[in-house]
């Protein structure tokens, strides 16, 4: 009698995929557990081209996933289990790299069906295969359906975030949707104090990159195509950094004049403090609750070369632990938000934000705002920002906040209020000037 075989062995999953379509897959599954992509999308270990094909998978998978996942659902026969999720993401994955890719399909339905094994699921890979080659056969109706479903699902959008979209701008929501779905312009701020806007548009140029001044910034250009920063000119000589127009603006409206008391308040990873040096020599103290964010500003100040700042770790609506005591004449908040407003350049935010969300993040902005007016000196300023589209975030919180505080104007300065994603290309963001009454 022979000896009894061993039972076959069943194939393992791998934990860090050499496949990219495998890295964006296991991406989008982490999000769906509520981890951000910047840490939920692994890259090390892959190729440079194998990194920029993961994370344009990952990225084009979470703008439309919500869509996607339906579109997924109309091909199977009965939902996926909980613990086939992994497999449910790569068929996501694949149903985006199968609409938007340039790849014979033939090829793509191949390598999908082949990485099922890879999950360690090889019993999927008739189910793949099938999945994959109707959704071909069937494309236009199939697409033709999810396109008359509610506007959350064929515009990929959160069902709560379209409701409060379509309370807030009656008109306006369905452009905000596709401005939410569109790819984001890749946007640089040039740093003043180093170089002007013209001459590095000229250094662009002599290095071959294609770009032009932004209408919407005087130190913004964009780019025709996205660039690895180092390849940028005089990246490591601080000359510039990258930065949407909208963002652009908050140094403008803030505008610090020489000599002053400036507190950036919510200030990692500090764009914008850097901004507010580039344009004048003030006496700056940058503010975050989060250590490992501030250390971003200093490397981001040491490379562009700027005066230093006073650096705090610390909560900016308890300044009793770390206020010096002293008035300051500006005040920028910059404050934690839904990122309603930013949602083309974080997809993840379709998923990581729900509803409640909004509402605790207006308590907690009040609570800010509320804190750092008694910094402001009397006639000083408080530029009050935020990258949502929400008015619960941006004009109803002005307007309370404005009825709480009797010494509190509202300047009316071009270039603030509600900027809609898209608009003159720009990121949604929303800001108002608040100016302290007295001398
Ligand atoms: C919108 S981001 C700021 C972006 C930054 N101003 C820039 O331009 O690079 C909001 C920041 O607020 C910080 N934050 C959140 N709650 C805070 C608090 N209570 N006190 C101070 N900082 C806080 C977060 O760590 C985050 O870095």
């Amino acid at each position: 009698m022979s000896p009894a075989r061993p039972p076959a062995s069943r194939p393992k999953a791998v934990k860090s995929p050499s496949s990219p379509r495998l890295r964006a897959a296991q991406a989008l599954e982490q999000v769906w557990s509520g981890k951000s992509l910047d840490d939920a999308l692994v890259l090390e270990g892959l190729a440079p081209r194998d990194q920029a094909q993961a994370q344009w998978l990952a990225f084009g998978t979470l703008r439309w996933g919500l869509r996607l996942e339906a579109l997924l659902n109309l091909l199977l026969e009965k939902p996926f289990k909980a613990r086939e999720q992994d497999l449910k993401a790569l068929l996501i994955v694949a149903l985006y790299e199968l609409d938007a890719s340039r790849v014979p399909e033939a090829v793509t339905v191949h390598e999908y069906v082949a990485l099922t094994s890879q999950l360690g699921k090889d019993w999927a890979r008739g189910l793949a295969n099938a999945v994959l080659r109707r959704y071909l056969r069937e494309k236009t109706a199939l697409d033709a359906k999810v396109d008359a479903m509610e506007p959350a699902v064929a515009k990929a959008h959160p069902a709560w975030l379209v409701e409060m979209l379509q309370q807030a701008y009656p008109q306006h929501w369905p452009a905000i949707l596709d401005a939410n779905n569109a790819h984001p312009p890749f946007v640089l701020r040039v740093n003043a104090r180093v170089i002007s806007r013209d001459d590095y548009l000229a250094r662009l140029n002599e290095a071959g990159i294609a770009a032009r001044a932004h209408p919407a910034s005087p130190a913004g250009i964009e780019l025709d195509t996205p660039q690895a920063v180092e390849s940028l000119p005089g990246w490591q000589a601080g000359l510039a950094s990258v930065q949407d127009a909208a963002a652009q603006r908050a140094a403008i409206l803030l505008d610090p004049q020489p000599g002053e008391r400036v507190l950036d308040a919510c200030a990692a990873p500090g764009g914008k403090t850097a901004h507010l040096l580039e344009r004048a020599d003030i006496a700056l103290t940058a503010v975050d609750i989060s250590p490992a964010r501030l250390k971003r500003i200093r490397a981001t100040l040491e490379r562009l070369k700027l005066p230093t700042a006073t650096l705090i770790a610390g909560d900016a609506a308890q300044p009793d632990d770390w206020w010096d005591g002293q008035l300051f004449d500006a005040i920028l908040l910059d404050a934690p938000c839904s990122a309603t407003g930013v949602i083309r350049r974080h997809p993840d935010i379709k998923y990581l934000r729900h509803a409640e969300d909004v509402a605790a993040t207006a308590v907690l902005q009040q609570a800010l705002l509320d804190a750092l007016w008694a910094l402001l000196r009397p006639g000083g300023r408080l530029l009050y920002a935020t990258c949502s589209v929400l008015p619960a975030e941006n004009a109803a919180q002005i307007e309370a906040f404005c009825q709480q505080h009797k010494d509190a104007h509202l300047a009316s300065t071009p270039g603030s209020g509600q900027i809609l994603p898209g608009t003159e290309g720009m990121d949604g963001f929303f800001y108002a000037l608040l100016v302290r009454e007295g001398q």
